[in-house]
């Protein structure tokens, strides 16, 4: 059994689809780039394997037991919430914690070292709300850290983060992948997927090409999804094909 298997997968709003018919697997400790052009549904398609958005039509299917963490889009992010960079960070543990359990003194040492592996060292107490758009998104690394997922997903974890930042959080991409956990993520900066991503869905609605990052990411398959995606009625009735 794969990681994520998706069967003829239709996914959208108020019945309105916007990807549509997309089949494949995800194989168990593969790391995979979802890109596409703006509107492309690359977020949809993540929303509905983290189970946030129900099938249109087809089938999700995750292999069971696996532990799923999600970091949605920054923008979709509260970020006046009054919370210290320690507690969000803490909020990794819940799965072992519980809601409201207690944080003993190991879970204390495991969310230093979480804050310290991300950098973020010294910032435990600041508010969530005073941090920068790269310090936030450390802070949320060091969250998934304690989650221990087998399966993470990441919606657009780079896109308006500096240079420095970008480096240090793909580092711990690539350490995730060397522990064989499943990563899947949403990307814009086609670099950097050919660099690090050896798997990926090119997505334009519905699937452009998927597989090995060399052979997807051609400059043919890049028109053609523009064109797709630019082709493609949102409008649209619900699916006919
Ligand atoms: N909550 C929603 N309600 C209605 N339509 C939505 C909603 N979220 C997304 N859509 C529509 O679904 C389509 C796909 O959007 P999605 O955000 O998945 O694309 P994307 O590939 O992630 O785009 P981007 O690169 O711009 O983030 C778009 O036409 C969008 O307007």
């Amino acid at each position: 059994m794969p990681a994520i298997r998706l069967t003829d997968l239709t996914l959208g709003y108020d019945r309105h689809p916007a990807v549509h018919h997309v089949s494949g697997e995800i194989a168990r400790g593969s790391l995979t780039a979802i890109v596409g052009p703006n509107g492309a549904g690359k977020s949809t398609l993540l929303k509905g394997i983290a189970g946030a958005l129900s099938p249109l039509g087809g089938a999700i299917a995750l292999q069971k037991g696996q532990r799923l963490a999600y970091l949605p889009q920054s923008a979709e992010l509260d970020r006046s919430f009054p919370i210290h960079v320690y507690d969000l960070v803490a909020m990794g543990l819940w799965t072992s914690a519980g809601i409201f359990g207690r944080i003993g003194l190991g879970q204390r040492a495991r969310i230093e070292a979480a804050i310290a592996a991300v950098g973020l060292t010294g910032f435990e107490r600041r508010s969530i709300g005073t941090l920068s758009g790269g310090q936030m998104q450390r802070a949320l690394f060091a969250r998934l850290l304690l989650q221990d997922a087998d399966l993470i997903l990441l919606d657009e974890p780079f896109t308006a983060i500096d240079a420095r930042t970008t480096a240090d959080l793909l580092e711990l991409v690539q350490r995730w992948h060397g522990e064989k956990r499943t990563v899947v993520a949403v990307l814009h900066d086609i670099e950097t997927v050919k660099r690090a991503f050896p798997q990926t869905l090119l997505l334009a609605r519905e699937t452009v090409a998927w597989g090995q990052t060399g052979e997807v990411l051609t400059s043919g398959n890049l028109l053609k999804a523009r064109h797709m995606v630019e082709a493609f009625d949102s409008h649209a009735p619900a699916c006919a094909a």
